[in-house]
């Protein structure tokens, strides 16, 4: 079964454009939830561009009170500054279920690869046995193709694969093409002991195609689309658009 994970980070992004509290994270939070969606996920950056501390607080204790998934996502390696403590200082306050680790750089204005698992191991291994120690299932954002026998060496549990390249190839009428790099991935990753994670604009007409193809897709994580979508259907309404794809 695939789970679905929503990201309010663009709830956040129009709240912060005025100012004040509309609209309500924690409100749209228990709007997806109360409508069917597995869990939260939400990626603060840095600049506080969107999401903020007090935000990652508040959805933490509104998926504990709903018994469901926190997923975190960040950048293990931005240093802290005003406003954004980090990403392991975060996930120490809060204890996501799952922290879901991003190479973002701090400029970049959307996540755009995964890591390269070769080249990072030796930073990503002591993060990887902290969060775990905090009780955190640890997930990192991988390209197709990666060497997912090296994400597991490093101790995840998962791998979320990126889905950017995906999205744009389905759009332009390539999708076949992309998609069995995608399927070999998953089905490596499942073969090094990993569960398989999806995220990057995902949407309600590439979703369907993608899970036909990849095997054994756990969760994704879908935020920009959906909220997007949202504004013509409302939030409940494609929350369960969206599990009847995964239905
Ligand atoms: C990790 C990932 O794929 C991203 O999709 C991310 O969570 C979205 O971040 P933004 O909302 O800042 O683009
Ligand atoms: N991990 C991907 C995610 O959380 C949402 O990505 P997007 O749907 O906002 O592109």
């Amino acid at each position: 079964m695939t789970v679905l994970s929503v990201n309010l980070n663009k709830i956040a992004v129009l709240r912060n454009s005025r100012g004040g509290r509309e609209p309500d994270i924690v409100r749209a939070a228990r709007t997806c939830l109360d409508a069917g969606a597995h869990g939260i996920t939400v990626h603060p950056r840095p600049d506080a561009r969107h999401t903020r501390e007090d935000d990652v607080h508040a959805l933490a204790a509104v998926t504990r009170e709903y018994g469901v998934e926190f997923n975190l996502e960040g950048n293990p390696f931005a240093p802290p500054r005003p406003g954004y403590p980090g990403f392991i200082a975060l996930c120490e306050a809060v204890r996501p279920a799952q922290a879901t680790l991003v190479p973002d750089s701090d400029a970049q204005l959307t996540s755009d690869h995964g890591f390269d698992f070769a080249r990072d191991a030796d930073t990503l291994a002591p993060l990887v046995a902290r969060l775990r120690a905090l009780g955190c299932r640890v997930s990192l954002f991988a390209d197709t193709g990666a060497d997912v026998a090296r994400a597991a060496a490093i101790g995840a549990a998962r791998v979320e694969l990126y889905t950017g390249p995906y999205a744009e190839a389905f759009a332009g009428g390539g999708a076949a093409d992309a998609l069995p790099a995608y399927a070999d991935t998953a089905r490596a990753a499942a073969g090094a002991g990993l569960g398989v994670n999806a995220g990057h604009d995902l949407d309600q007409a590439n979703l369907g195609a993608f899970l036909d193809a990849v095997p054994n897709v756990l969760e994704v994580s879908i935020g920009h689309a959906l909220v997007g979508e949202a504004l013509y259907e409302g939030l409940a309404a494609t929350v369960r658009r969206y599990l009847s794809i995964l239905a």
